[in-house]
């Protein structure tokens, strides 16, 4: 048995029961071969085996009262994994299906994504198997307040900086900063980021992440010789990430016609609709399904998968594991030419492997998806120096960032004889500067 597979099975069996942890360790551990074949320096004093290990993890209960009086009993976490670059940062997910697993891989991802952004920035990630669908906005708040009187003893602007993701917004973030206050008697803006600007957030903060992967999927294509001007996409999801993408698709001369949510997708030939969509998913909690109650000459197909809708561009920004090897062979039947990840592994391996080997322009999410957290990087700047930054100013280092990370994946690809590989240039570019860092700073 080689090293890889000893130490994958290893992690396997030290932490049972956490697939999507394995299935992240074993992409990286894949990916970063040819680096650690030329470099064997690189694996010395069992950095690996460091990296794979969270620095902390803490898992707490989170009692609440709903709207009925019932005392409500949730389970939260945070994954405090490598502060090699600087304090933990990452965001916290509220979701049903939130496990220990789902967060750790998560925080896993996040030291690589947040290695690219050249921010300084650790990496963590929190949540909660909280279901916030149906909640009134009175016991989301009251949940907040209860997650953060545990979670407050371990964050702060230099030691763990959390965010918003799937189910946490700039409303979840304002009752926890609000609680955080409270608790701590101190106004310190940077222990979360995503904050509504009144509160210290960073304008362009929502729009990150979804403007951030449309930047890097145009970048992708560009080094190609090719546009999105004109080319059809399809987006899955229709929350934060998928909405910016498809308004910055949209600004960019690409015709987004599907977005979906967890009942099933719609399909709007003329082209998403965006005040419709902002007005249900956005503004509203409303179900997708009621996009053609506004948009009659859509389609809306329960249960359907998006990615049947042929495209040019694909762009999957809602969950883990949403884009299997059926989709991808559809994509590439389709002759898709880009994928950018807007959410994180969302395609399986078996789809990755699909969609590298037919030659399509992948972009891993801890690269297309980075420009969230680099913009949480600089919302974090704005708040240590009491600035305020303007919309047009963030978005052009967006921008920057953007093309920044691109260019490292291409090039650090190139280096490594696997020219146009992002997922490989991307992983690698990363390991070899958390790497780096782990060193200079001891066995630690
Ligand atoms: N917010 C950010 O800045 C960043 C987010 N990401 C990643 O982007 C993805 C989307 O996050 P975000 O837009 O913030 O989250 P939101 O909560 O705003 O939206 C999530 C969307 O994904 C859908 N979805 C969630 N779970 C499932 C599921 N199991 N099956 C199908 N659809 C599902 C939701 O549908 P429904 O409403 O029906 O549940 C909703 O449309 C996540 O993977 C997140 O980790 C990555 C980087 C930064
Ligand atoms: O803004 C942040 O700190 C983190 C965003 C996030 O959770 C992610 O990049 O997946």
């Amino acid at each position: 048995m080689d090293h890889d597979h000893a130490l994958y099975e290893h992690i396997a069996a030290k932490n049972p029961a956490e697939p999507e942890f394995h299935q992240a360790v074993a992409e990286v551990l894949e990916a970063i071969r040819p680096a650690l074949d030329r470099d064997p320096a690189l694996s010395a004093a069992a950095m690996l085996e460091r990296l794979c290990e969270p620095e902390r993890q803490l898992m707490f209960r989170v009692v609440w009262t709903d709207d009925a009086g019932r005392v409500q009993v949730n389970r939260g976490f945070r994954v405090e994994f490598s502060s090699a670059l600087g304090p933990y940062k990452g965001g916290l997910r509220f979701h049903r299906d939130v496990t220990l697993g789902t967060v750790k891989f998560l925080a896993f991802e996040q030291i690589f994504k947040n290695a690219l952004t050249g921010l300084g920035l650790g990496a963590g990630k929190g949540g909660s198997d909280f279901d916030p669908a149906g909640r009134s906005d009175g016991e989301i708040m009251r949940f907040c307040q209860a997650f953060m009187t545990e979670l407050h003893r371990h964050i702060g602007p230099e030691t763990d900086v959390p965010a918003g993701d799937i189910g946490v917004g700039s409303r979840e973030i304002g009752y926890l900063f609000g609680q955080y206050k409270r608790l701590t008697n101190r106004y310190a803006a940077g222990t979360l980021t995503g904050k509504d600007p009144l509160l210290g957030g960073i304008p362009a903060r929502p729009e990150a992440t979804g403007y951030g992967t449309v930047y890097f999927l145009d970048a992708m294509l560009a080094a190609r010789g090719e546009s999105l001007e004109d080319r059809t996409a399809v987006v899955s999801g229709s929350g934060n990430v998928a909405f910016h993408a498809i308004a910055k698709l949209r600004a960019l001369g690409a015709n987004p016609v599907v977005c979906s949510d967890s009942g099933g997708y719609v399909h709007d030939p003329r082209g998403i609709d965006l005040d419709v969509l902002h007005e249900l998913k956005v503004a509203g909690r409303s179900r997708l399904a009621e996009y053609v109650n506004h948009v009659p000459s859509a389609r809306y197909v329960p249960g359907g998968s998006p990615w049947d809708v042929p495209a040019a561009v694909a762009l999957p920004c809602a969950t883990q594991n949403e884009l299997g090897e059926q989709a991808a062979l559809r994509l590439v039947k389709n002759d898709v030419r880009g994928v950018a990840e807007g959410a994180n592994m969302p395609c399986t391996p078996g789809a990755l492997q699909i969609l590298r080997e037919a030659g399509v322009a992948v972009g891993p999410g801890k690269a297309a998806n980075a420009g969230g957290v680099a913009v949480s990087g600089l919302e974090m700047r704005q708040n240590a120096a009491r600035d305020r930054w303007t919309f047009d100013r963030t978005d052009q280092q967006l921008q920057e960032i953007m093309a920044d990370i691109h260019t490292t994946c291409l090039s650090t690809a190139e280096e490594h004889g696997v020219p146009g590989d992002y997922v490989s240039g991307a992983n690698i570019a990363a390991f070899r500067t958390v790497a780096a860092a782990m060193d200079a700073a001891g066995y630690v």
